[in-house]
């Protein structure tokens, strides 16, 4: 990208306009005006005066998007990014883009988790009509203050010289990748930096937080899926590589399904394809979990602890209730909630991932009182109010109520469908776990609607250095949430 010189009436894509800066977004960029256009600036903070590069800027667009490159008068909570590749600033002054992933890096962590609580705040406010104080917990006990080291699973583009690398925000480019600072230490013991992996399009590395065996899975491009002599070559590469590496760990290639979204097969190359997970919250007792491949796992090393006691907490299950976990990956909050409801009780541990789903029966197989569904939400709340009476060994509830619904859906919620199901189901409490607080505050607003209010709401900064964050709210009928608070 070309940057141009500055003047008063610069527009265009690569043009610099000077801005003071207003509230951070949802998104990750604060709000600034330029001639009466809205301007989302991004490696901002609110209330600097700063100049800003013009990276979307469409003439007739209701509103531009840039970097700041040049901090005129700065926040005090402004600090140097920890990261160079990531830094907005050092890299326009080299002609480049930054990378995504790190857009809170030139902010100390104290006021990062500030920021976030105020977007979670604004976002419910604006969306759902709610005016929630949520209280804001860090990632885990001894968390990094400079909000590095945390991340134990790193996805990466391969570049045509077979390099590791990330693309540029929002752009093509690809960046060649010499350490990536997120990462928890094991990423580093890899020096992925070094392998060969030409003939790969893309790599997932999962270092488990417990130190256990590492998996590197190594996507090959079409031409190298098409060639088996190429493919040949590049399963050597990794094989060397892995077998090079000072710690044992499993390697292998991930073979894109035939159709856009169908699953890629996991093709062993080193070791297994699978890796092993401890989580040892204070509420529960330690458990171990089996991973497959590139399935859902929560990616800071503290969060499944953290937010299983979270999760814990606001369903408050009691031995014999049933309870159902939605959208339960591999079984994370489904094997405590299967603790605390006893032999007595039922989970229903519900999950669309075929893989996710036969990787919760093994972790859940310790536990008879944990049922897997493997299917889409909606679906199966379908079924069960089509259908109450359905024996439980049949995936149904027998007759008998919910008393609480966990869901943890991806970035886009659950939906109205999937709300107006759990709002017929007519659960005690509703604990929703959320990495979205605008697709939150959407089904929050169904939610209210059909006759529940919130008792109490967390934001967690699982994601310490991006503008990302995790919330935790509890549910309850409107009735009885007020004579709890009176
Ligand atoms: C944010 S993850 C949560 C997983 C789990 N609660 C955990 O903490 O490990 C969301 C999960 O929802 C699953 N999923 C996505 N769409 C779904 C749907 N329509 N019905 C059920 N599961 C779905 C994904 O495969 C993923 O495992």
């Amino acid at each position: 990208m070309t940057v141009t010189q500055t003047t008063p009436e610069a527009t265009g894509i690569g043009a610099i306009i000077e801005v003071e800066t207003g509230a951070m977004a949802h998104g990750g960029h604060c709000v600034a005006r330029h001639e009466g256009r809205v301007v989302f600036v991004r490696h901002a903070i609110p209330r600097e005066q700063v100049r800003v590069v013009l990276t979307e800027a469409e003439p007739g667009a209701r509103f531009w998007r840039g970097d700041v490159v040049e901090v005129l008068r700065g926040s005090e909570f402004r600090r140097i990014h920890q990261w160079k590749l990531a830094d907005s600033l050092r890299a326009h002054a080299s002609g480049r883009l930054p990378v995504g992933g790190a857009e809170f890096g030139h902010i100390v962590v104290h006021h990062q988790r500030r920021l976030k609580a105020q977007v979670f705040r604004d976002t419910v406010a604006r969306i759902a009509g709610a005016a929630l104080e949520p209280e804001v917990l860090r990632a885990g006990p001894e968390d990094e203050p400079t909000g590095q080291h945390w991340r134990t699973r790193n996805a990466f583009a391969v570049n045509p010289h077979g390099h590791i690398a990330m693309h540029a925000h929002r752009s093509a480019v690809l960046l060649p990748v010499r350490n990536m600072p997120l990462g928890v230490p094991a990423l580093d013991a890899l020096a992925l930096w070094d392998w060969d992996l030409t003939g790969a399009a893309r790599v997932d590395v999962a270092t488990p937080a417990d130190g256990s065996r590492p998996l590197v899975l190594v996507t090959p491009t079409p031409q190298t899926l098409a060639d088996e002599a190429r493919l040949g070559r590049l399963r050597s590469r990794v094989r060397q590589a892995a077998n090079a590496t000072e710690t044992e760990i499993s390697s292998g290639f991930a073979v894109p399904g035939p159709k856009r979204h169908s699953p890629a097969r996991i093709e062993r190359i080193t070791g297994r394809t699978w890796v092993q997970e401890s989580v040892d919250p204070e509420r529960g007792a330690a458990r171990t979990f089996r991973v497959t491949g590139d399935g859902f796992w929560q990616v800071h090393r503290h969060a499944p602890a953290t937010l299983v006691d979270a999760v814990l907490e606001d369903a408050d299950a009691r031995p014999g209730q049933i309870v159902a976990d939605l959208y339960a990956g591999a079984g994370l909050f489904s094997a405590f909630l299967a603790d605390a409801v006893g032999e007595q009780g039922r989970v229903y541990s519900v999950e669309a991932a075929r893989q996710a789903s036969k990787d919760a029966r093994r972790n859940l197989l310790s536990l008879p009182q944990a049922g897997v569904l493997n299917g889409p939400t909606d679906k199966v709340l379908g079924s069960w109010l089509k259908e109450p009476d359905r024996p439980a060994s049949g995936g149904g509830l027998e007759g008998r109520a919910l008393d609480t619904v966990v869901l943890d859906p991806p970035r886009a919620g659950a939906g109205r469908r999937v709300v107006e199901r759990i709002l017929a189901l007519a659960p005690g409490r509703v604990v929703y776990v959320s990495c979205d607080p605008a697709s939150f505050a959407r089904d929050l607003a169904w939610l209210r609607e059909g006759g529940y209010e919130v008792e109490r709401s967390r934001v967690i900064d699982l994601y310490p250095d991006t503008h990302h964050l995790e919330s935790v709210t509890l549910l309850r009928p409107a009735a009885e949430v007020a004579t709890a608070t009176r």
